[in-house]
Formats: structure tokens, C-alpha cells, sequence
């Protein structure tokens, strides 16, 4: 099966310095989606995929998507809609990924310099945006150059969306991928997404499930102005402290979400569902590891597994106004906006737990008879997706996890959110799967986000051979 994959393989191997290379130049673009300053970085990360992909001889449009909703003077990042090959008798792959990143600063804590890769002689590359996302981006173009260089043929067609928002929402991407739904991605025979991780280090995983991400603001205000609080403490009533109450009522230590009518509306665990955790390799050690720290909720793997996929979770972000620098501000800041997400699943809905959560707040608030006023409101919401992974898709990413690792592949879900994936099985009507390059420990979206060498060339022959065990699979739909 797939005999050119040996070709492949060894051309990675022989390219992998040039692929790191590859790697360097996008994590040294601050492509960060949530900082309007960065904005025209993350504009310049998408012109270098355009350049990248048009000299390996891919076509490639940049889609404007508008303005940014919550800032309508900010336009926001192309999406990048390319095609490689188009061969009527070769199956077509859309493939998805984002060219944003996180935030990351040197002063967070970060050991090395967040945008400047630096590989460690235990193949350890650290950089923001190394695992999440762009590692796994170039994959795909690295998979297209191997192929070239080896003198082998590509062995689909393969479509490409690629955008600058999705650490930020995905925003004006649903409108774009249901407009090009029967357009642009009309001859997609299935859609393969690489943007999560292995659920530990040592095994690979296919995923088949997300969860959805509502995030919210609560604004509170009342002076006109941040206030001396020798001056005005004591005298006014504090927009912070009413902040920091109303916080506190919406989750426990052990993460019970407190909002009324959240948990009633999560599906209830099936009996086959129940047996499916003990099959899944899992330590609770290696989540220590990823963690920093041992302070989890649940002590066992079952537990943990079904708090991450199958129930939502809270989780407070921040608080923007607020003094966070270091030293000693005796300030009482004027206006605070804080900020939380629910994590959603199956068979939560955004506007019923939107609605529920704005009637709870406005209570919390209400009750501390507060003079200050308050604003609570969404900021981006996304659908938990869930899919069978009983399809040639999937069939053929685990033939070519085999190939490339040596192991079956677990089937897992995810607790993160990649918002337009629900939109893009929708639109084109095929089926979706996750299929990851990084592991547990690569500390995405934190200090020190990382992806190891191994991950990333292993990675880039998983994407190469998965499209060649794709064009093997017998079709079926
Ligand atoms: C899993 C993916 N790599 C990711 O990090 N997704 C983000 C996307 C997001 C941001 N707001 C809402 N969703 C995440 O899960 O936080
Ligand atoms: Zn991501
Ligand atoms: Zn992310």
C-alpha cells in the first residue's frame, strides 16, 4: 500500500532543516489576532503563506472578510482560499488552519524569546504559534515541496482555507465558508483539520469531537475617572470590588458551574459512551506534567476525560482596566471589564446558555445594591461539534498514523474549540476530522509553547501519507 511513501519519508528527513527554517521565518511574524497593534503583522504572516504557497505553484486568492465587529475601523486579516492540483481523477482534500497566534511577551515568563525559535539540543522548538498553529500549517506546504523535491506524485487534489482570526472567533469566517460551501470547496470529498494535540506524548490520536467556546464581558462602571483611593476610598463604591463579587458567584474551586439551567441541558452519558474511557491511553501523571503542578480537580483518568470533552467548564480570563503591573498603584480604576468563557458540549445551546447566563449575572449583581452599572455581554460564541469516526477519512488517517508512528491511533475528543469546524461540515456536507501534530506538553496558548522536532517532521510525513492512504480508500460516500 502507498508504495512512494518511502520516497516521501526520506525526502523529509533530508529537507527537515529547511522545513525548521520554514518554521522560524512564520514564528518570527507576531501574528497576534486579540492585539489590534499587531494587526498588520498578522496581515504580513498572511502574505508570507500566499508567497510560500504560490512558489511551490499553488493558487492562491486572499478573501477579505470586512471589518472587525467589536472594532469597526480595524479591517480584518485575509482568509486564504488556495487549490493544488486539479485532477479530475484524484479525490480533493480540504484542508483547514490558522496563521494567528496567542499573545506572547518575554515578560510573562517566557524563557526564551516568544518569537524567535530557538531549538534545543532535545529537539524541543520553542516559539508561539510553533504547535498552534503554524507547525502544523507549513505541514501541509512541507508535505507539498517533499513530494515535489522526490519527484513523486501528489496524490490529491488538494483545497486550502487558511485564517488570521481563529484565536480571536473565527470572526467573518462562517459567512465565507457557507458562501464558498458549493463554490471554492464544491469538489471536497472530506475535510481534514491539524490544529489540536495528542492527548499525551507517546500515542498519536485522530479527534472527532470539540467543544463549543462562549466568551463573555462583564462590564462594570461608575466614576468618571480612575480615583486616588486615599482620596475616594471609602467614599465611593468601587467598580472593582463589584467585579471581583460578581466573578466569584459564577464558579467553584472544583469547577461546578454555578449559573441555574447549564447543567440541564448537557447530554446524558450513554452506556456505550461510558465504557469508551478505559480504552484511551491516559496518565494522570503526564497531565501533571502539562500542567506544571498536581493540582487537578479529579484524582482518576475517567473523570478527567469526561470533565475535558463531554461537560462545559468555566474558566475567568481576566480583567481589562484593572491595575496588573507589578509594584503598588493605589488606584480605584473607574471602569472594569472582565472577562470568561463557558466551554460548551452536546446538547448545549449558544442562545439558551447566552440568555441564562446574562439573567444570572444581572441577579448576582443586582443583589449587591450597587450604584454602579453594569453591562454583561457575548463577545464571540462557537458550536461544539461532534462526529462519527466511522468513515474513509478517518480509515485513512489511522493507516498512515500506523505507517509513520508504529501504533493505532487512539479516537479522542477534544476540549478545546476550533470554531468554524461544525461550519465547515455543514457547508460541505462531508465528513470532518482532527487530526494533530503536537502533544500534550507543548503548552499552547502559555509560556514557553513549544513543539518538539520529532512531532514536527513525523507530522509532516502523517499529513503526506494520510492524503496517499486517502486516495487508496475504497469510496463509500
Ligand atoms: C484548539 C485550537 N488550537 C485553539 O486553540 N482554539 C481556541 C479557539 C477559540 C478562541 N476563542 C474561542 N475559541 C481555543 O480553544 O481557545
Ligand atoms: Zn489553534
Ligand atoms: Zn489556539
Amino acid at each position: 500500500m502507498a508504495p512512494q511513501l518511502d520516497g516521501f519519508f526520506a525526502q523529509v528527513d533530508s529537507l527537515s532543516d529547511h522545513f525548521i527554517d520554514r518554521l522560524r521565518k512564520a514564528v518570527a511574524i507576531p501574528s497576534v489576532s486579540a492585539d489590534p497593534a499587531r494587526r498588520p503583522d498578522v496581515v504580513r504572516m498572511g502574505h508570507f503563506l500566499k508567497d510560500e504557497l504560490e512558489a511551490l505553484g499553488a493558487s492562491v486568492e486572499l478573501r477579505q472578510l470586512g471589518k472587525q465587529p467589536d472594532i469597526p475601523s480595524l479591517d480584518l486579516p485575509p482568509a486564504i482560499l488556495a487549490r493544488y492540483g486539479s485532477d479530475k481523477n484524484k479525490r480533493t482534500i480540504l484542508v483547514y488552519g490558522h496563521y494567528d497566534v496567542q499573545p506572547a511577551e518575554k515578560s510573562d515568563g517566557w524563557a526564551t524569546e516568544p518569537f524567535d525559535l530557538t531549538v534545543g539540543e532535545d529537539g524541543r522548538m520553542f516559539g508561539r504559534g510553533s504547535t498552534d498553529d503554524k507547525g502544523p500549517v507549513l505541514g501541509w506546504l512541507n508535505a507539498i515541496e517533499a513530494h515535489q523535491k522526490a519527484g513523486i506524485d501528489f496524490p490529491v487534489n488538494l483545497l486550502m482555507c487558511f485564517e488570521g482570526m481563529e484565536e480571536y472567533g473565527s470572526e467573518g469566517l462562517d459567512d465565507l465558508i457557507e458562501a464558498e460551501g458549493k463554490r471554492f470547496f464544491a469538489d471536497a470529498d472530506a475535510v481534514c483539520i491539524s490544529d489540536n494535540y495528542w492527548l499525551g506524548t507517546e500515542k498519536p490520536c485522530l479527534t472527532y469531537g470539540l467543544r463549543g467556546c462562549n466568551y463573555y464581558s462583564v462590564e462594570i462602571s461608575g466614576p468618571g475617572a480612575d480615583l486616588h483611593s486615599g482620596v475616594f476610598g471609602g467614599t465611593a463604591q468601587e467598580p472593582m470590588t463589584d467585579l471581583v463579587r460578581v466573578l466569584a458567584t459564577l464558579v467553584d474551586t472544583d469547577g461546578k458551574i454555578q449559573i441555574p439551567g447549564i447543567a440541564e441541558q448537557v447530554a446524558p452519558v450513554t452506556e456505550d459512551e461510558a465504557t469508551l474511557y478505559d480504552g484511551i491511553s491516559f496518565e494522570m501523571e503526564t497531565l501533571h506534567e502539562s500542567l506544571g503542578s498536581k493540582t487537578t480537580i479529579f484524582e482518576d483518568k475517567k473523570s478527567t476525560l469526561m470533565a475535558r470533552w463531554r461537560y462545559p467548564s468555566l474558566s475567568i480570563h481576566g480583567v481589562e482596566g484593572a491595575f496588573s503591573a507589578p509594584g503598588a498603584k493605589t488606584v480605584i480604576p473607574a471602569k472594569v471589564i472582565g472577562k470568561f468563557s463557558i466551554r460548551t458540549v452536546p446538547n448545549m445551546e449558544i442562545e439558551k446558555t447566552n440568555e441564562l447566563v446574562y439573567k444570572y449575572v444581572k441577579e448576582q449583581f443586582a443583589k449587591l445594591g450597587s450604584k454602579n452599572t453594569l453591562k454583561v455581554y457575548a463577545q464571540h460564541t462557537g458550536k461544539w461539534w461532534v462526529a462519527s469516526p466511522k468513515h474513509w477519512n478517518f480509515a485513512a488517517a489511522a493507516k498512515a498514523t500506523e505507517r509513520v508512528w508504529g501504533v493505532q491511533p487512539d479516537f479522542t475528543r477534544e476540549g478545546g474549540s476550533i470554531p468554524v469546524t461544525l461550519t465547515f461540515e455543514q457547508a460541505t456536507g462531508k465528513n470532518v476530522l482532527l487530526l494533530p501534530m503536537g502533544s500534550s506538553t507543548d503548552g499552547a496558548h502559555s509560556i514557553n509553547e513549544k513543539l518538539d522536532k520529532k512531532n514536527y517532521i513525523e507530522g509532516i510525513k502523517l499529513l503526506g501519507s494520510y492524503l496517499h492512504y486517502v486516495a487508496e480508500e475504497p469510496m463509500s460516500e
